[in-house]
């Protein structure tokens, strides 16, 4: 099996600093691959480097086998990656049904979508529980919510490859209960990447670990092996790995 996403020796320079430092990383189809790391690790700016937010200093990504490194974000997009940011990216007077549908839409528009947009919103808005509050304006949904919208969005955009930076981030424990059959769920038609701080939901959810310390790889593995891992142990001192 070829990866879905591969980097070789990814860099980015933010000046005097190195934020990703000769990343090495390959993702396989249909895995959910979680990026561990300390605060500043690099983790926000090696997935901003993936779905082209930002530009590398050096090295390379492919997707499927394709050279991407040099792609606009809005055609990483239409190639199937999809990326739910870290700070909410709703509009916030449109209703629940409306920022979904604009995702929706996107797909119609670049011919990766079928059908009608009503029912691909509908659809996505049931596989995370979120139908009930389709006509709510998205400003008004509690904040546990919005992230589940998030999530709803980046499905709408039917990608292969689905970046979520911290969805969990605000989540009550009944939620992360939801949010993690979701996951289990998205996995069954997409590859998942992500960004974690809570390590119960990491270890339940993760086929690999990547850790990042300073930029540099520090480990990568099962969860059994990244909890066993020394150097990961040390760069976690404390949090109960
Ligand atoms: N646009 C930028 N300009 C300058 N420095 C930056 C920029 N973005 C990130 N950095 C620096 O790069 C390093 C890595 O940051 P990054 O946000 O990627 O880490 P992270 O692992 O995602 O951290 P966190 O868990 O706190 O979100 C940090 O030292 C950060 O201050």
């Amino acid at each position: 099996m070829k990866p879905l996403l591969e980097t070789r020796k990814l860099t980015r320079n933010f000046g005097g600093l190195r934020a990703v430092d000769q990343i090495d990383f390959s993702l396989m189809p249909g895995e959910i691959h979680a990026l561990i790391g300390p605060n500043g690790a690099g983790k926000s700016t090696f997935v901003n480097l993936v779905c082209g937010r930002i530009a590398p200093s050096s090295g390379a990504i492919f997707f499927d086998g394709k050279d991407i490194t040099t792609l606009p974000a809005h055609k990483r997009v239409r190639l199937g990656i999809a990326y739910t940011f870290q700070i909410t990216s709703v509009y916030a007077q449109l209703s629940v049904f409306d920022n979904v549908a604009l995702a929706v839409q996107r797909t119609l528009a670049d011919g990766r979508g079928e059908g009608h947009i009503g029912t691909g919103v509908m659809e996505v808005l049931e596989r995370v529980g979120l139908t009930n509050h389709a006509s709510v304006a998205a400003g008004q949904l509690a904040y546990g919510h919005q992230r589940l919208l998030e999530v709803a969005m980046g499905l709408a955009l039917k990608p292969r490859l689905i970046i979520l930076d911290e969805p969990t981030q605000g989540l009550s424990d009944g939620e992360i209960d939801n949010f993690n059959t979701l996951m289990a769920e998205i996995a069954a038609s997409a590859t998942v990447l992500l960004i974690e701080h809570n390590m119960d939901v990491v270890m339940q959810l993760a086929h690999r670990i990547t850790v990042l310390e300073a930029g540099k790889m520090l480990a990568q593995g099962s969860p059994e092996e990244i909890r066993a891992n020394e150097a990961v142990q040390r760069a976690y001192l404390g949090t109960g790995i």
